[in-house]
């Protein structure tokens, strides 16, 4: 078991996929972990709380919709209330939809920008004014995606969502240096979670494939010649959250096996 570091970190769609992975990642850190989803995710959530706690560290488990300006704010005081402060903030929560940019709806588009967009706002602030508060710095971290660097065809409204997590990134890094929060982003490419299953059916559906078969062509644009893993991306999660990366900020770093080349 590592040693403890002393610093909360809280973590937002959290009971599956990317969340649970940094999340279970962090606590192998050291670091306490609290972890976020909505209700009607409550008892996958409640078991990653038991992983977390079971590499030694202490956890909690709040259900929260991330869109929801009171909810967020309730959820930071509460795990700030139970773990005893807020360090390290990962605003990973977010949703995805396939369609073709003169079928996305204005609810569509509202509900991926409350989601991805404002939800991310709203984690950022909440944890920055605490973070403020306690005057020790702390580490803000988002989920953007390599769509955050290129918009894609039939996710044209979620690579929006993205776009704007970029954006928000800088600016924030920006705003916060002087309190000694740093802000970044991670972008990962094509991660075997829940969310590719449902992007692989939805594009089988317009295009007429097999199960499989969208992520398979995705796939062959991937250097190193695998689809990725959650824990990939946790490793990096895990620079991100360490003193390691103290001066890096305002940044969202591809870490996609070599799809999008900056
Ligand atoms: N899977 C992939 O290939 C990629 C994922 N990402 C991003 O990584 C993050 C995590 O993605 P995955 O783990 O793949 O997705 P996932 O769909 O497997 O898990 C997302 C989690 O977020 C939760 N969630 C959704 N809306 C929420 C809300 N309003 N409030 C609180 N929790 C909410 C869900 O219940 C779910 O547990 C997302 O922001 C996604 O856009 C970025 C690039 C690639
Ligand atoms: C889900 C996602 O961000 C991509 C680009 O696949």
């Amino acid at each position: 078991m590592a040693e403890g570091t002393g610093k909360v970190a809280l973590v937002t769609g959290a009971a599956r996929g990317i969340g649970r992975a940094i999340a279970l990642r962090l606590a192998a850190d050291g670091h306490d972990v609290a972890v976020n989803d909505l209700d009607s995710m409550k008892g996958e959530l409640d078991a990653v709380a038991d992983e977390v706690r079971s590499s030694g560290v202490r956890s909690a488990s709040v259900t929260a919709d991330v869109s929801d300006p009171d909810s967020v704010n309730g959820m930071v005081e509460s795990v700030a209330g139970e773990l005893g402060s807020l360090d390290i903030m990962v605003a990973n929560a977010g949703i995805a939809q396939v369609k073709p940019l003169l079928d996305v709806t204005p609810e569509d588009f509202d509900r991926m920008m409350a989601v991805n967009a404002r939800g991310v706002f709203l984690c950022f602030t909440a944890a920055a004014r605490r973070m403020i508060s306690q005057g020790d710095g702390g580490k803000i971290i988002g989920a953007c995606s390599i769509a955050g660097h290129k918009g894609f065809s039939l996710l044209g409204h979620y690579s929006a969502s993205k776009f704007a997590v970029r954006a928000m990134t800088q600016a924030a890094a920006q705003e916060w240096a002087e309190h000694g929060i740093t802000v970044n982003s991670y972008c990962p490419g094509i991660v075997d979670t829940a969310m590719w299953e449902l992007i692989d059916e939805q594009i089988g559906d317009l295009q007429g494939l097999e199960k499989g078969q969208a992520m398979s062509r995705f796939s062959e644009l991937i250097a190193l010649g695998r689809v990725q893993t959650p824990e990939d991306v946790a490793s990096f999660v895990s620079y991100l959250a360490s003193p390691d990366s103290d001066y890096m900020t305002g940044q969202s770093v591809m870490i996609d096996g070599g799809i999008i080349f900056s």
